[in-house]
């Protein structure tokens, strides 16, 4: 794996709920059809995109006019339900607008425990791709509720894109973020913090973890993000964590551009 930010042909992006949804709780409709635009110029440049989306409870919350996320699960899981189809509403126009095709694949982590499950969705993934078909993939929140009730970090949407990233052997994960990239510190509490461009091996990133001690690290927010990195280094490929704000970062990145902070392993090392 090369330290600089090589074009991938098969590329994963996952976008945050924080990216997807203004301060004020509304959809972020420009950020929506930024992201159509970015993604389906890749596709026609000839690059393999799966889009892994969250932010079906976010919109589940904004068409039901609801300031705060409620505690039930079954009301969070029902929020899911209302938001996931209206999120797909939404990419089905912006994408369609850019002449793209999309599907929907709702997963549980589970499916990738099974090596049946696995073999199926990795399967309908690939014959997708071949029809060029962009796939857009959330975890089946009225299913899984292991990232609702917050009772472990594992399903949670920065995990599962690295996953899928690696399991369909994609040669780069972008996670678009409400936030530039990795800091020594969560710049949200500390405005002196500083950005960390290059994170290369499992050594670097354990350093960077103990840095973020104290922080919301601790507690989901960036921990998942460096839990993706870790499964993405683990299987040599490389990750970019950047901001979401205006999601045609993700064709500069492509272009090699050092936005954000750069995950991977570089040359000759092991
Ligand atoms: N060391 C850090 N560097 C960057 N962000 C951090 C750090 N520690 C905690 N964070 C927090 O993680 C947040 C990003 O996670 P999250 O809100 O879950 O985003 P998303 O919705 O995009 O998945 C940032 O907005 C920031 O508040
Ligand atoms: N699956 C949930 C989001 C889960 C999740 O990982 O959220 P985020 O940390 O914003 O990427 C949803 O669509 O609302």
């Amino acid at each position: 794996m090369s330290e600089t930010r090589a074009t991938g042909r098969r590329v994963v992006v996952k976008i945050g709920t924080s990216s997807l949804i203004h301060d004020s709780g509304r959809v972020n409709l420009q950020t929506i059809d930024r992201l159509a635009y970015a993604l389906s110029a890749m596709n026609n440049a000839g690059t393999e995109v799966i889009l892994v989306t969250s932010g079906a409870i976010g919109v589940g919350l904004a068409a039901q006019h609801l300031q705060t996320r409620p505690a039930a699960i079954a009301e969070q899981q029902a929020l899911a339900a209302i938001g996931q189809s209206s999120l797909m509403r939404l990419y089905g126009e912006r994408f369609t607008d850019y002449g793209a095709s999309i599907a929907q694949l709702l997963l549980t982590h589970d499916v990738f425990d099974f090596p049946e499950s696995r073999r199926h969705v990795l399967d309908t993934i690939a014959a997708l791709l071949a029809r060029n078909v962009i796939p857009i993939i959330n975890e089946n929140d009225s299913v899984a509720t292991d990232e609702l009730d917050h009772k472990t970090t594992f399903g949670d949407n920065d995990q599962l894109s690295a996953l899928v990233a690696t399991s369909i052997d994609a040669d780069m994960l972008i996670v678009l973020s409400d936030i530039a990239g990795l800091y020594d510190q969560n710049p949200k509490q500390h405005p002196e913090a500083m950005l960390i461009p290059v994170v290369a091996g499992p050594a670097a990133l354990g350093q960077a973890q103990a840095s973020g001690a104290g922080s919301r690290f601790g507690t989901g927010g960036m921990v998942t993000k460096l839990n993706a990195a870790r499964t993405m280094m683990a299987a040599g490929k490389q990750m970019v964590l950047c901001s979401g704000a205006d999601p045609r970062i993700v064709l500069k990145v492509l272009e090699g551009a050092p936005f954000g902070t750069w995950f991977g392993i570089k040359e000759g090392q092991s």
